[in-house]
């Protein structure tokens, strides 16, 4: 292990406290500090998250990682208050909240000394950290945005697109025009900008605004998941009139713990799935997040009950009271009675987190029912796994709307264009698209050809050669090079 400070500098990451997110940066941080060899450190400033679940659930990634023996300096900020007293899950809370930081990060950043900075990259999420530490003027710093290319494009152009999309979302009718991508339907537009929340409309356009302050933008995509909507972005379609921000791709970048994942490999659900015969299990998981009411679950038991596969299905119960975060689900009172012993031998089902990833690389599982957060959908083309999409909120429809239709890697859980029933997934569209996914339909059986390719397009991005990779290695000479042109913030 290197010694941090011996180091010739340091890139200073500021991640957000979101699981997802969180997981995702400390990946892309690992990958930037292998392409660094030695010559860069990695300091991350670890906010504390604003409820007590989020926070225990931050710390033991960070304890994980600490663990892990890489070159990586965890700093915890000191504790601001929230803004509106209390936690609001909202993207006013958030910006607020976040900007809050904003002197415990120049302390922290002037505590560094003498390890000069590399570079600040924020999360999307984190932007008002992005011009902190007047007196670094020069110091890079870029963006990472841990979801795709379309999202990314998207919250670019709100800012001249607010009132048209917010019009037409009323509607809910028609289309929308993400650059690089063909007509969108609205309902697959992201659910955060789609629930009639005008005021959110104003926070995201304000993300995408201050992107353009940025140096570059990190993302954890590639030219063979989304190169026409990152050509879309290259050529300025996105913010006419100035220039293209510079999206660096480097994607996919996946987040493995090395101990952990040998941990995972003895755990129950990996040796249940051990017992399974290759290809025959279909994966149910809604991140971490996801949570879905008792009779939502009576349909889903019902659906994969009736579909006759296997199965492995991660179970989640309600969040706790001030978090929104899912507990351990207490299997007897949210299962319909008499399920577990009719369908043992068959499927698992598994109430708290599970090893996702150690699941998705077991030869035993053929499909993925998810949410479509962009890890796991990530995590899914890694290991060649078709998915059957079932966003829940966030961006998680758009990025439905891509696996679908833009790289035919899934099969349609819900024909949500005809759907007045909000996201409420009947037994019959689930068995329908578990026994379509499991190769019973062309549609299934083209997906899993395409998430075959795509794993080998993945693959190969990031080797040597791959477009990831250059793309990683120009980065990393660019910070590298230092006193280069700074962001275009005039701090
Ligand atoms: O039981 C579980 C549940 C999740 N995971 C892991 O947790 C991560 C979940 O990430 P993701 O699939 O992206 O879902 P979210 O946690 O919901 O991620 C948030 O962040 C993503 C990246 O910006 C967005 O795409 C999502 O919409 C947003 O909800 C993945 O690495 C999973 O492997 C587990 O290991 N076990």
């Amino acid at each position: 292990m290197i010694d941090p400070s011996m180091a010739a500098g340091t890139i200073v990451f500021i991640p957000c406290w979101e699981s997802g997110h969180f997981m995702s940066m400390i990946a892309a941080g690992k990958r930037m500090l292998d392409a660094a060899a030695g010559a860069l450190s990695l300091t991350v400033l670890v906010m504390r998250a604003p409820t007590a679940a989020k926070a225990s659930e931050v710390e033991a990634h960070v304890r994980r990682e600490a663990a892990s023996g890489l070159d990586i300096r965890f700093l915890n900020l000191p504790a601001v208050e929230p803004s509106t007293g209390g936690f609001v899950a909202s993207e006013e809370f958030n910006f607020r909240y976040t900007q809050r930081h904003a002197p415990h990060v120049e302390e922290a950043i002037a505590g560094l000394a003498p390890t000069p900075v590399a570079a600040l990259v924020v999360d999307l999420f984190c932007t008002p950290l992005l011009d902190v530490a007047a007196d670094l003027a020069a110091v890079p710093r870029y963006v990472y945005f841990a979801s795709t290319a379309a999202f990314l494009a998207l919250m670019l152009r709100l800012p001249a697109f607010r009132d048209d999309l917010a019009a037409r979302l009323k509607g809910k009718e028609g289309t929308a025009h993400v650059p690089g991508l063909p007509a969108v339907p609205l309902r697959y537009m992201p659910a955060c900008l789609s629930r009639d929340k005008i005021g959110n409309y104003d926070w995201f356009a304000d993300y995408g605004r201050r992107f353009m302050d940025a140096r570059g933008i990190v993302i954890n995509s590639s030219v063979e998941l989304e190169g026409g909507v990152l050509d879309a972005i290259a050529d300025g379609r996105c913010v006419p009139g100035r220039p293209a921000p510079a999206v660096h791709a480097i994607g996919p970048v996946i987040w493995f713990a090395a101990r952990e994942q040998q941990q995972q490999q003895t755990h129950v659900c990996v040796q249940w799935l051990d017992a399974q015969p290759a290809g025959s299990v279909v994966f149910l998981c809604f991140g971490s997040k996801g949570f879905v009411d008792t009779a939502q679950v009576a349909e889903v038991a019902a659906g994969l009950e009736r579909s006759g596969h296997r199965f492995l299905w991660v179970l989640r119960g309600p969040p706790s009271a001030g978090s929104s975060h899912p507990t351990d689900a207490d299997l007897d009172a949210m299962l319909p009675g008499g399920f577990l012993e009719r369908t043992q031998g068959r499927g698992l089902v598994w109430p708290a987190w599970a090893p996702q990833k150690e699941v998705l690389a077991h030869p035993a599982v053929g499909g993925f029912v998810s949410h479509c957060g962009w890890n796991s959908a990530l995590e899914s083309l890694w290991f060649g796994v078709p998915m059957a999409p079932w966003p829940l909120y966030g961006e998680q429809h758009l990025n439905a709307f891509e696996l679908v239709r833009e790289m035919g890697v899934a099969v349609q859980l819900k024909d949500m264009e005809a759907s007045e029933v909000g996201y409420f997934v009947e037994a019959a569209e689930l068995e329908r698209a578990v026994r379509g996914l499991m190769g019973g339909t062309e549609e299934g059986r083209k997906a899993r050809e395409k998430a075959a390719e795509m794993k080998a397009a993945c693959r190969k991005t990031v080797e040597e050669g791959g477009s990831s990779h250059a793309a990683l290695r120009k980065l990393m000479s660019e910070i590298t090079a230092g006193g280069g042109a700074p962001s275009r913030l005039a701090v």
